[in-house]
């Protein structure tokens, strides 16, 4: 296991690049299971999910090259395998997405129930509803889902409790080969989701409706391989956007969408950041001690729950006091404990926490516990005195593509390191 050595006190400047999103690629890598031959997708994030799905994929007869490079090709075969592994399965919550591909290629499939972060219980109900609906059975037998539709999948109107990103993504990509017309009511939104019918569509898919609350597929006999550019990741450019606020920096944020984090950006501007665009992306430079401003994270195109840990490292060196509700994770917030570890000055209650700001956090060994919680841990560490040891830095590499690199690129000091052995 490997730490990072995240040293306080420098003002991030430049430019960085942004890959595609992780949570745009990985459903775009199980998307290609729909269709026989070779896919390739571009701007692929080099992240630990990457390669874990790659071996998934691999796993089911796939060949897959390039997850290290950024464009990944994957060869799929005419009767792709339909069992995902618990091993592989079980450290990746996206692992789940490939539900539904592989429902309506082979009409059977045996998923193992997925983990990922732990940032609360992530039911599966909705996946498992609209899977239904299209005319599966599903089953949960020792730890795997099993879902059967050997007559194949018929569209059907679904709607969804709550606008669920996988859900939605499971529930197109087993409509898509369905016979008839299926439409997703209180559909997600977010712009993950529009890659996915960009790239479904592309592929053949009959798809109105995407970026909308509404949903409306009209299934297809069958779907052919494509070549595929992933879409910007928000998440990461919102955590570069946030690192130049509270380092009182000037950064170039490249290859990024500002309409995707238009809440995020505007907080910033409220805080007291400039927000400008630039040809492909935008700038954002601090020259004070940031605002305080309120968080509530609410489905896209609210405030994204990924954001809210780096936001909450904003609120805890600000020069006031906010109020952040987490609104979609009910255990995002054991973050919180690693930041008063620093010195923040936070109270809980519920899905709300009171961030008072403080003069100077203060450098101490830390544990990130998710993905987002790491990065909120090192720009944490950026601005706080001495030096932030965060341990647990795997979630870090399942969602950013280099960080170190690009951090020191802007001058800033981030050291990956081995963790010494800890005998307790
Ligand atoms: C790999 C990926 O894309 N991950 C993103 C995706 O996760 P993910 O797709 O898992 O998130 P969902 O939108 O499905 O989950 C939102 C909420 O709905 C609940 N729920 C979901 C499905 C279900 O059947 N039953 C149920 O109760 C979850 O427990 C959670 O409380 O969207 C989240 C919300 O924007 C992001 O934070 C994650 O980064
Ligand atoms: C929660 C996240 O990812 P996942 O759904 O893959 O755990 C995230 O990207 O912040």
């Amino acid at each position: 296991m490997d730490r990072f050595r995240v040293t306080g006190g420098a003002r991030l400047a430049g430019e960085v690049r942004i890959t595609g999103a992780k949570n745009s690629a990985l459903k775009l890598m199980a998307a290609a299971l729909l269709a026989e031959g070779e896919t390739t997708l571009e701007e692929v994030p080099r992240i630990l999910d990457v390669q874990i799905m790659s071996e998934l994929l691999r796993r089911l007869g796939c060949v897959v090259e390039g997850e290290t490079s950024g464009t990944v090709r994957i060869d799929v075969p005419a009767s792709p395998g339909y069992e995902a592994d618990y091993d592989l399965v079980r450290s990746m919550r996206a692992s789940i997405c490939v539900l539904g591909p592989l429902l309506a290629r082979c009409g059977e499939v045996h998923v193992a129930f997925p983990g990922g972060d732990a940032i609360g219980s992530r039911g599966l109900d909705m996946h498992i509803d609209g899977l239904v609906k299209l005319g599966a059975t599903v089953e949960n037998e020792h730890g795997y889902l099993i879902a059967k539709a050997p007559k194949g999948l018929v569209g059907t109107p679904v709607w969804l409790d709550f606008p669920s990103v996988g859900a939605t993504e499971n529930i197109l990509m087993a409509a898509v080969l369905a016979k008839g017309t299926t439409v997703i009511d209180n559909a997600a939104r977010e712009p993950e989701i529009v890659d996915i019918c960009t790239m479904l569509t592309e592929m053949g898919a009959k798809i109105e409706g995407a970026g909308s609350s509404t949903i409306e597929i009209h299934g297809v006999e069958g779907l052919s391989p494509i070549v595929h550019r992933t879409v910007p990741d928000r998440i990461v450019a919102g955590t570069f956007a946030v690192a130049a606020a509270v380092t009182h920096g000037d950064v170039t944020v490249r290859n990024a969408r500002p309409e995707h984090l238009e809440i995020a950006l505007d907080k910033l501007t409220v805080s007291g950041a400039s927000v400008t665009s630039t040809d492909d992306g935008f700038r954002v430079v601090m020259d004070r001690r940031p605002g305080a401003v309120d968080v509530v994270t609410l489905p896209y195109p609210g405030f994204a729950t990924d954001m809210q840990p780096q936001f909450a490292v904003l609120n805890a060196v600000s020069d006031g006091h906010a109020m952040i509700t987490e609104n979609i994770f009910e255990a995002r917030f054991v973050f919180l404990q690693e930041l008063l570890r620093l010195g923040a000055s936070i109270r809980t209650d519920g899905h709300h926490a009171i961030v008072r700001g403080v003069d100077r956090l203060s450098g101490a060994p830390v544990l990130a516990t998710d993905v987002r919680a790491g990065a909120g841990l090192v720009l944490a560490g950026l601005v706080a005195d001495g030096e932030t040891l965060v341990s647990g830095v795997h979630h870090i590499d399942r969602g950013y593509d280099d960080l170190v690199n690009q951090i020191t690129a802007l001058g800033g000091s981030v050291l990956r390191e081995p963790e010494p052995e800890s005998r307790f």
